[in-house]
């Protein structure tokens, strides 16, 4: 960890410590427990407190939790015929897009919402959903959740977006308790990143 010349307060080692914690991890990692809806209210309030350019608060969240993943499980199977994957016509690869989203107990949509008049470039306003998003996963490492940000085709999709009726879609934050240890994670140093100006 960091060499402490001066003593860090409580909260920042807290928060440090989060941030390091915080796990990507696949969704067949994940215990198929609910998370409560008390949990997921404080997630989702986190996410809100993102920075954003202009007040603009450019993001809406869908969540999916118990029965109403069968709503997504739909929202999976037409982003997937839509899509140009050549098994898109095929029952059984639709039923495997249907199976993802009872995999999970908590799906998150990131939804990209523009004011009509644009006061921002469309970058800022990705970057502060981003940032909900880190928000997002940094308060449910805090609760003791895995998960992962997932952006593949589907996920990203306008078909998807549409269904969800959102303008744009950066994907989902799939979030459940963890089933096993966690993987590691190394990041490069420092060192290699930074270039101090003094
Ligand atoms: C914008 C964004 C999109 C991502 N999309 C995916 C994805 O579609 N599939 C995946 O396995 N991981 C995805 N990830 C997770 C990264 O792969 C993961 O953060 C990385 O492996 C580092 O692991 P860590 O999160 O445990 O530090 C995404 C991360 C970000 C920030």
């Amino acid at each position: 960890m960091t060499t402490l010349d001066i003593p860090f307060p409580a909260a920042a080692l807290t928060v440090l410590d989060v941030i390091r914690s915080r796990r990507t991890v696949d969704i067949g990692q994940l215990k198929p427990d609910a998370v409560p809806r008390a949990v997921v209210e404080a997630i989702l309030e986190a996410g809100t407190w993102a920075p954003n350019h202009g007040r603009t608060e450019p993001w809406r969240f869908t969540v999916f939790t118990g029965e109403g993943r069968a709503q997504l499980a739909e929202v999976f199977a037409q982003a997937y015929a839509a899509g140009s994957a050549p098994d898109r016509d095929s029952g059984a690869a639709l039923e495997a897009q249907r199976a993802r989203a009872w995999r999970a107990p908590l799906w998150i949509s990131l939804e990209l919402h523009m004011p009509d008049k644009p006061k921002m470039p469309e970058w800022e306003e990705q970057a502060a959903l981003a940032c909900a998003a880190q928000n997002m996963w940094l308060a449910a490492t805090a609760f003791g959740l895995v998960g992962k940000w997932v952006s593949g085709p589907v996920m990203v999709s306008p078909v998807a977006a549409q269904a969800l009726g959102a303008p744009k879609l950066l994907g989902l934050l799939v979030l459940g308790y963890p089933a096993g240890e966690l993987p590691s994670a190394q990041r490069a140093p420092l060192a290699q990143k930074v270039t101090w100006v003094e």
